[in-house]
């Protein structure tokens, strides 16, 4: 018997990823896919990559509908959607994923600082589950509602977390310079992300206060066992997907390189999606294109100082690879089904 998907906000850059990592998923098929602007349309018309994969049209959002043909209903839509629509699911049986972030801060009064309003949804808040595998695999199981994780905070806990675990770093000077490409703003039309301006460019955004600085902050706390604090520093790269994270720490014992690569050898080496290469190394974002991999490598340039590299796919790792792992491990699927593809190269 093969799950019944449905995905709320299928024209976005995660809806169409979604599809095209369920397209060859098999233990999943998707019954429906939604979109307010473009329902009626076939889904191949607007995505050609999906033709001879995707019978379905789109069609409009109806949390009833949904119920009756899912038996789980990933959201890829902006902020304050799932939070009005996925109760009623919620209610009815249904299992859901959000990719967006209305149930990943568990303090609502911290939500609505960031993300400008109230949260409406407090009782399901309580029950979500935050969906990193490598740190909640065990309660990610048992739940109803995933919190899918955003892009930048997957490959930054993934790379401080051995480390925070540890007890091994200061945990109020780390520093999270990280670079995403331009997908990771949504196919929505912006300004800045048009070619002329974001091609041939690079700038960082959001150094006084990004989003994503409470939830790294939050997930870390709960790992280092007291309070984390991050300096968090994202920037705008001319490629379409990737996100590189270059992670800074001051380590408070005295440990060497070789005792660094050991450490993180062995946090992940039962991980599916977790590859910490050999010593010396520089992950390229072009190594994990398309593949739900995080890709690390640790560096010790002088005594004290770590610096960690870490690589992912915004949109795989960083978003709907990471749903569909969420999705395995809600339905008692191996964790790795539909996630084995090989990255893209060049
Ligand atoms: N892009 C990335 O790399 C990552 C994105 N995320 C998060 O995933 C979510 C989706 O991102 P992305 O795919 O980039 O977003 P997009 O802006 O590309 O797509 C948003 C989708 O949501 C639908 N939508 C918008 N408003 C509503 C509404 N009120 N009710 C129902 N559907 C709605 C849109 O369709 P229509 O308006 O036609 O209904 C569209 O299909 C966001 O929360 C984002 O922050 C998380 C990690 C990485
Ligand atoms: C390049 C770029 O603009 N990236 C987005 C990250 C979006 C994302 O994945 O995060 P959420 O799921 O938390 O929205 C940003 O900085 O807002």
């Amino acid at each position: 018997m093969q799950i019944r998907v449905g995905i709320v906000g299928g024209t976005g850059y995660t809806g169409v990823e979604l599809l095209r990592l369920l397209a060859r998923h098999p233990g999943a098929r998707v019954t429906a896919i939604t979109s307010r602007a473009e329902a009626g349309m076939r889904v191949d018309a607007l995505f050609p990559n999906l033709r001879g994969h995707c019978e379905l049209s789109f069609s409009e959002p109806d949390p009833a509908a949904l119920a009756a043909t899912c038996d789980v209903v990933f959201f890829a839509t902006p902020h304050g959607v799932a939070m009005d629509l996925a109760p009623q699911l919620l209610a009815a049986g249904v299992k859901v994923i959000d990719l967006g972030a209305d149930f990943r801060l568990r303090d609502p009064a911290t939500f609505a600082r960031w993300y400008g309003m109230e949260h409406r949804a407090l009782d399901w808040l309580e029950k979500a589950v935050y969906g990193l595998p490598e740190t909640r695999r065990a309660a990610i199981r048992e739940a109803q509602l995933i919190a899918n994780p955003g892009c930048y905070p997957t490959a930054t806990q993934l790379g401080f977390l051995p480390l925070l675990e540890a007890g091994l770093l200061d945990p109020h000077s780390l520093i999270a310079d990280t670079k995403s490409g331009a997908s990771g703003a949504g196919r929505a039309a912006k300004l800045p992300n048009l070619l002329c301006e974001a091609g041939d460019s690079f700038s960082a955004y959001a150094v006084s206060g990004h989003r994503h600085q409470p939830e790294i902050e939050q997930e870390l706390s709960c790992w280092a066992g007291g309070e984390v604090r991050v300096t968090f520093v994202p920037h705008l790269t001319p490629m379409i997907r990737g996100i590189h994270a270059t992670l800074y720490g001051r380590l408070t014992r005295d440990i060497d390189a070789a005792d660094l690569q050991v450490l993180y050898e062995a946090r992940y080496r039962e991980e599916p999606f977790v590859d910490v290469l050999p010593p010396g190394s520089h992950p390229a974002t072009r190594s994990v294109r398309g593949a739900n991999v995080c890709r690390i490598a640790v560096h010790q340039p002088r005594p004290g100082q770590v610096v960690v590299l870490s690589v992912i796919d915004n949109l795989v790792k960083g978003a709907s690879g990471q749903a569909v792992q969420n999705m395995n491990l809600l339905f008692g699927l191996p964790e790795a089904m539909g996630l084995e593809d090989v990255a893209l190269m060049p």
